[in-house]
C-alpha cells in the first residue's frame, strides 16, 4: 500500500473576493519529490504556507505525514520548510544560528555541532562559519536557512525557490543534496521556476495556474503531451496558456539560464 507524505482534500485560500488557490487535492507518495511549477501569482507560495501551516486554508484540509495541518506543535516536528527568503538572525554567526535552531530542536549542544560542522562543509561553508551572516551574500544566507531547514531531518520537506541566488556550484550542491535526500526517505516538494530542476529531479510535476491545479504527471509524461517539441517549457506554457504569458516568458529565460549555469558548472 502506498504510503502518502501529502495529502490535500479540496485546500482553498480565499482574500476577500479573490481565490488564490481553489479546491486543490495533492496524493504524494513518500520518499518521492514532487516539483510544483507555476506561472508568477498562480498559488504556489500560498499553497506551501498552508501545508506548513502558516496560512489557515479557507476551506479544506492536509496531512502532512500523517499529521492534520491543523496540529501546528506536532507539525513542525515532521517538516522543514525553506521559504523564498529565508528568516535568519544576521546579526549571529552561522554557527550560533545554526546552534539556535538545534536549542530550538531540542538538540544538545555537542551533538549538534557535529551536525552543524557537517552541514557547513557540505555548503563549502565552514571556513566562514564564524563570520557574521550579516557579512554574507544572498547565495551564502540562502545556504544557512537551507542547512537550518534540513537540520532536524525533517520527514517532509517544502522548498520555495532553493536555488535562486545560488551560483552554479551552490545550486549543483542544492540539487545532489535533494536528490539525496530523497534516497533517506525524506519527501520533497519542491517550488521553483527552474524547469530544467524539477525535470531532472521530480518524480511528479504539478503545475498550478491561476490558483487551480491543471496538469499533474510525471516530468516524460508532461512533455510528452507538448507538440512537437516535447519539452518541459512547452508543456508548461500550453498548460498555464497565455493568460499569464509574460511571466510564462520569465520563468522560460529563467529556465534558459539555468541551462547556461549548468553548462558552466560542467566546464
Ligand atoms: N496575504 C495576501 N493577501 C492578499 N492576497 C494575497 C496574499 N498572499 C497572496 N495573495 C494573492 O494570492 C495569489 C497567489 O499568490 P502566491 O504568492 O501564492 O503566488 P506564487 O505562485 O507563489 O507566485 P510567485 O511565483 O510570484 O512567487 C496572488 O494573486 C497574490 O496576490
Amino acid at each position: 500500500m502506498t504510503e502518502y507524505a501529502i495529502t490535500a482534500d479540496g485546500l482553498t485560500k480565499r482574500y476577500g473576493e479573490d481565490t488564490a488557490v481553489d479546491d486543490l487535492s495533492l496524493s504524494i507518495p513518500q520518499g518521492t519529490i514532487y516539483g510544483f511549477l507555476g506561472p508568477n501569482g498562480a498559488g504556489k507560495t500560498t499553497t506551501m504556507r498552508m501545508l506548513v501551516a502558516l496560512t489557515e486554508p479557507t476551506a479544506g484540509t492536509a496531512e502532512i505525514a500523517g499529521v492534520p495541518i491543523t496540529n501546528r506543535s506536532q507539525l513542525t516536528q515532521r517538516i522543514g520548510y525553506l521559504p523564498a527568503d529565508p528568516p535568519v538572525f544576521d546579526e549571529l554567526t552561522a554557527w550560533e544560528h545554526l546552534r539556535h535552531v538545534a536549542r530550538l530542536h531540542g538538540m544538545p549542544d555537542d551533538r549538534a555541532d557535529d551536525r552543524i560542522e557537517t552541514l557547513l562543509d557540505r555548503f563549502n561553508l565552514l571556513a566562514d562559519a564564524d563570520r557574521r551572516i550579516e557579512s554574507y551574500s544572498t547565495g551564502m544566507t540562502k545556504k544557512v536557512g537551507i542547512i537550518a531547514t534540513l537540520f532536524h531531518d525533517p520527514d517532509v520537506v517544502f522548498l520555495d525557490e532553493p536555488t535562486s541566488g545560488l551560483d552554479p556550484r551552490a545550486a549543483r550542491t542544492v540539487r545532489d543534496t535533494v536528490a539525496d535526500l530523497v534516497t533517506r526517505e525524506m519527501t520533497v516538494f519542491l517550488s521553483t521556476h527552474i524547469l530544467p530542476i524539477v525535470d531532472e529531479l521530480a518524480d511528479t510535476i504539478g503545475v498550478i495556474n491561476d490558483g487551480t491545479l491543471v496538469a499533474e504527471a510525471p516530468p516524460a509524461e508532461l512533455k510528452a503531451r507538448a507538440d512537437e517539441s516535447r519539452d518541459l517549457e512547452t508543456a508548461f506554457l500550453e498548460v498555464t496558456d497565455e493568460r499569464d504569458a509574460t511571466a510564462a516568458e520569465r520563468a522560460s529565460q529563467e529556465a534558459s539560464d539555468a541551462g547556461t549555469e549548468e553548462f558552466q558548472t560542467n566546464v
